[in-house]
């Protein structure tokens, strides 16, 4: 059995203005202890900003921000049991790293050997053991980055906000500091908090997401959920790549949801597939280009199949993509497919069968 975690941060009905604008509108969630949690959404959505609401560096118009159980209204920045790393690595360049570390702790009065202690510790925690003499404005990018970690754990806060820290480090450096972050926050068992707007990034490091667009959380979820049941065609686009056909409800009951759906005929949903509100816009089926395949010569009949046109093939080494026409649609469907030594690369303009599944489509309405 699993036994759910306490509530570390709670976001009770939310709301700030700037001015006239209103750049968080009505945010409730809770953030468990313990937890990897992302907010993610693009420029402008207000996560930042929400995330500054934990912080205490910006105060809130309305609502309630809840930390450990306790209001934080009037409680200010340094009184609460966070800590924040940010994207620029607000390190002290003409300090070493050690000294660097230990500048939250310099006004606790502690032994010098005991805050020797407690440096070497968290320098050790992100990998940077036996660095703390180095001169700070002689490292890395990413080296900075551990610097500014190490320098928020040595405070040993309960909530760990973290906004785009990764934002500033090349591709490499970046995949690999998430890793890093994961197996910390793991060894740590500490809140995180992550501000991200890349979708990969919060899917790779997250227990769970929050999606926001507009300064409103769209859809609050595991990453595995996000992905496979988005609840509307806003959030699937965000996260990775979805194709649509239009489709028409022919009926609804218990055992589920009977569609027509373009290209692909009549198909029956479970009630998990149809996972957001209903708009009144009419319906779409949604699916991934990877629950897709096209079926090669000789290959046997799929339970779903489809026939449809190539009209174009983009090849990335260990995977090719395939805009397929599917006969009856209006628009390509995305297929991609994992490349296996000595299969044919079709061309364009070939017939295929197309093979997917029923249980792979999510339904907005
Ligand atoms: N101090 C401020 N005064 C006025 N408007 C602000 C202020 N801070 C943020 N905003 C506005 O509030 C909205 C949300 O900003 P926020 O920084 O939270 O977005 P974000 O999702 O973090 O975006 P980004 O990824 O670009 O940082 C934006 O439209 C922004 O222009």
């Amino acid at each position: 059995m699993t036994v759910e975690k306490p509530t570390m941060i709670e976001f009770r009905d939310v709301h700030k203005y700037y001015g006239d604008y209103h750049a968080l509108r009505g945010i409730t969630a809770k953030i468990r202890a313990g937890e990897f949690f992302s907010l993610l959404g693009p420029s402008g959505c207000g996560k930042t900003t929400l995330l500054r609401t934990i912080a205490g560096f910006e105060g809130i118009s309305s609502g309630a921000v809840m930390i450990d159980g306790k209001h934080m209204e009037g409680v200010p920045a340094n009184k609460r049991p966070t800590n924040m790393v940010f994207q620029s690595y607000a390190i002290f360049p003409h300090l070493t790293v050690a000294q660097n570390v230990g500048f939250g702790l310099r006004r606790a009065n502690l032994a010098k050997d005991e805050l020797a202690r407690r440096v070497g510790e968290a320098l050790e925690m992100v990998g940077l053991k036996g660095y703390g003499a180095r001169a700070a404005h002689a490292l890395s990018g990413g080296q900075r980055q551990r610097v500014a970690l190490a320098r928020a754990l040595i405070l040993k806060p309960k909530v760990l906000l973290l906004d785009e820290p990764l934002s500033a480090l090349d591709k490499k450096m970046r995949e690999q500091m998430q890793v890093e972050l994961i197996k910390l926050q793991r060894q740590v068992g500490i809140t995180f908090i992550l501000v991200t707007h890349d979708q990969e990034e919060a899917l790779v490091m997250s227990d769970r997401i929050a999606v926001m667009f507009e300064g409103e959380i769209a859809q609050l979820a595991d990453p595995e959920t996000l992905y496979r049941r988005p609840n509307s065609k806003k959030v699937a686009d965000f996260i990775g790549t979805m194709n649509f056909l239009p489709a028409e409800i022919l009926s609804e009951g218990p055992g589920g949801i009977e569609i027509e759906a373009q290209g692909l005929g009549r198909v029956t949903l479970a009630p998990d597939q149809a996972p957001g509100a209903a708009s009144g816009q009419g319906a779409t089926v949604g699916f991934r280009p990877e629950t897709l395949t096209i079926l090669f010569e000789g290959q046997p009949t799929a339970e779903r199949e489809s026939m449809g046109t190539i009209e174009e093939v983009v090849y990335y080494g260990d995977m090719t993509y395939y805009d397929v026409r599917l006969d009856g649609t209006a628009s390509p469907t995305r297929i991609s497919m994992r490349n296996v030594f000595g299969r044919p690369v079709l061309d364009i303009g070939a017939r295929a069968r197309i093979a997917w599944s029923a249980g792979a489509l999510v339904l907005f309405r």
